[in-house]
């Protein structure tokens, strides 16, 4: 009898917990789907952040798809996001597994590093060469770079435009990560960083091919249905190796030299040779390789930037306004000038960032999101947030600025990311941001183009789908404000040793 009882509510106990995770904690809401495969047909193929942010509409800010048995949740507000991938960090510092990526060669990327211990000391090598005062002491070798990128813009044409942008971002990281300067425009860094970009184009954003839902299609030729990707991979392959190896290389003859400018490279191996360095020789190109192939969103930054202050020109004349008052114009601002300048003060927003991944199962305002699924922040959407945010497509630089000076709407803080997965960099990024934008205002008009009849080209504002979310029209004059300008820039560029 007493066995029977305890059987009795073991078995009620039992079921009660199974209802409470199936019955009463049903997966959030999403479209509705196919048999077996989900949503796959449903996919968006093109302007994903919106496609999600227009179904969150319907379904709300935590939607779950699913493709091919995979659990796909995407967060369209900042509130969700916060909650589970800040708040509930534990849970979700994964990345999914990228099988395309690693026949690529992408290996040690700590951007697409699954989560555990090779990643706590990439992300703890990366974290500690950016943290804030190590920041600081790269501050003048910006500001130069700001000013050459200033003085290119006026020597080149609109077409060439993004090579100039390139050229900056590319500057500044391949002097930070391995000491060198770049010069001309044949520079094998230059051709690196083009064949990066060129690599994430043809593959496309991670995780997004049939191989990465069906890894053993990496193993077929390219012309079976699905292995597409696989023939991509080993073609570039060899441009992937070269990334890794050339870098390294370059700051090792240099050492041996004794010639080697201070970097992240000089400074890991001096590290590996006492002992002390936390990574190896093939991790370290790796790590490296990680910091090259970020260079594409500071570009796409400073590309947004210059098509904002074409479509929003009374938005131009306020922030050099300020600048003027504050810098004047007998010379060139620098990161001295930077808290009595709260106007020029901007950030980018990136659309879909890297996906994270879940490592045990969760529940979230009643909705369970099971272990293993792909959690896709889409800080697009969340930017359109008509709750938070008044007139959210609208440009107003002055939004997050405490009244009276602004909006006081609330600070957007994701832009870097969420968690354990956070954007290392993010003090070393939004300085290379502040100079390039302040030392831009400060000495350039930035105007409409004209067409080939004389008439005024208002550049659409729409970005790329691939892997940068660049503008898709850059058409403008960049000319200088006064006729000191150039004299300025010329000296300031002379006299520098950064
Ligand atoms: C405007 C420029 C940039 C923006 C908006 C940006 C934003 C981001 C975002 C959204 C993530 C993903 C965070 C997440 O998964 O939650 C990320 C990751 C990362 N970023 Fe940046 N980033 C920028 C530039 C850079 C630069 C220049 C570097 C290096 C020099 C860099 C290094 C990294 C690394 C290493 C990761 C991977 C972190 C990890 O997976 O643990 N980023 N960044």
């Amino acid at each position: 009898m007493t066995l029977s009882l305890v059987l009795l509510v073991a078995g009620i106990g039992i079921f009660y917990l199974w209802s409470l995770r199936i019955g009463r904690r049903p997966l959030p809401p999403g479209p509705p789907k196919d048999p077996l495969i989900g949503h796959l047909r449903y996919m968006p193929t093109a302007q994903a952040p919106f496609v999600f942010h227009e179904w969150a509409k319907i379904y709300g800010d935590v939607m779950h798809l699913q493709v091919l048995g995979k659990s796909m949740i995407v967060l369209d507000t900042l509130q969700a996001a916060v909650d589970l991938l800040d708040k509930k960090g534990a849970i979700y510092p994964d990345r999914p597994p990228l099988p395309l990526y690693e026949l690529l060669g992408w290996t040690y990327m700590l951007s697409f590093m699954r989560y555990g211990e090779i990643f706590t000391r990439h992300r703890r090598v990366h974290q500690s060469f950016f943290s804030r005062p190590r920041c600081a002491e790269f501050e003048p070798m910006q500001t130069q770079e700001a000013r050459r990128l200033v003085r290119n813009l006026f020597e080149s044409p609109t077409e060439k435009y993004g090579a100039v942008l390139s050229k900056f971002t590319t500057s500044i990281l391949v002097s930070v990560v391995a000491g060198h300067k770049i010069g001309s425009d044949d520079d094998p860094y230059l051709e690196l960083s083009k064949m990066v970009y060129q690599v994430f184009s043809v593959t496309g954003p991670p995780g997004g091919t049939p191989i990465d839902f069906f890894p053993p299609l990496r193993y077929f030729p390219s012309w079976f249905p699905g292995a597409y990707y696989a023939g991509v991979a080993r073609a570039w392959r060899p441009v992937v190796r070269r990334l890794y190896n050339y870098p390294l290389e370059c700051v090792q003859r240099q050492r041996e030299a004794g010639n080697a400018s201070p970097s992240f490279l000089l400074s890991q191996l001096e590290e590996i040779d006492s002992g002390s360095s936390e990574l190896n020789y093939e991790e370290l190109k790796g790590a490296a390789a990680t910091l090259f192939g970020a260079e594409l969103p500071t570009r796409s930054a400073v590309a947004v930037f210059l098509l904002a202050m074409v479509l929003n020109p009374e938005c131009q004349i306020r922030a050099q306004k300020e600048i003027d008052s504050v810098v004047g114009i007998s010379r060139l601002p620098t990161f001295q000038d930077r808290a009595e300048l709260p106007f020029v003060e901007w950030n980018p927003v990136a659309p879909l960032g890297v996906p994270h991944r879940s490592t045990q199962d969760d529940v979230y305002r009643g909705m369970y999101i099971p272990k293993g699924s792909l959690i896709l922040a889409n800080v697009r959407g969340m930017s359109l947030d008509e709750n938070t945010y008044k007139n959210p497509t609208k440009f107003i630089p002055e939004r997050f600025l405490p009244p009276p000076l602004g909006n006081g709407e609330p600070y957007f803080s994701c832009l870097f990311g969420f968690g354990r997965r956070k954007c290392p960099a993010v003090h070393f990024v939004e300085r290379n941001l502040w100079i390039a934008i302040v030392s831009i205002l400060a000495t350039c008009t930035i105007s409409n183009a004209l067409d080939e009849h004389g008439s005024v080209i208002v550049p659409e504002a729409s970005m790329s789908d691939g892997v940068d979310s660049y503008p898709n029209d850059l058409r403008c004059v960049i000319k200088p404000r006064f006729k000191e300008v150039k004299g300025l820039l010329e000296e300031s560029i002379l006299s520098s040793k950064a």
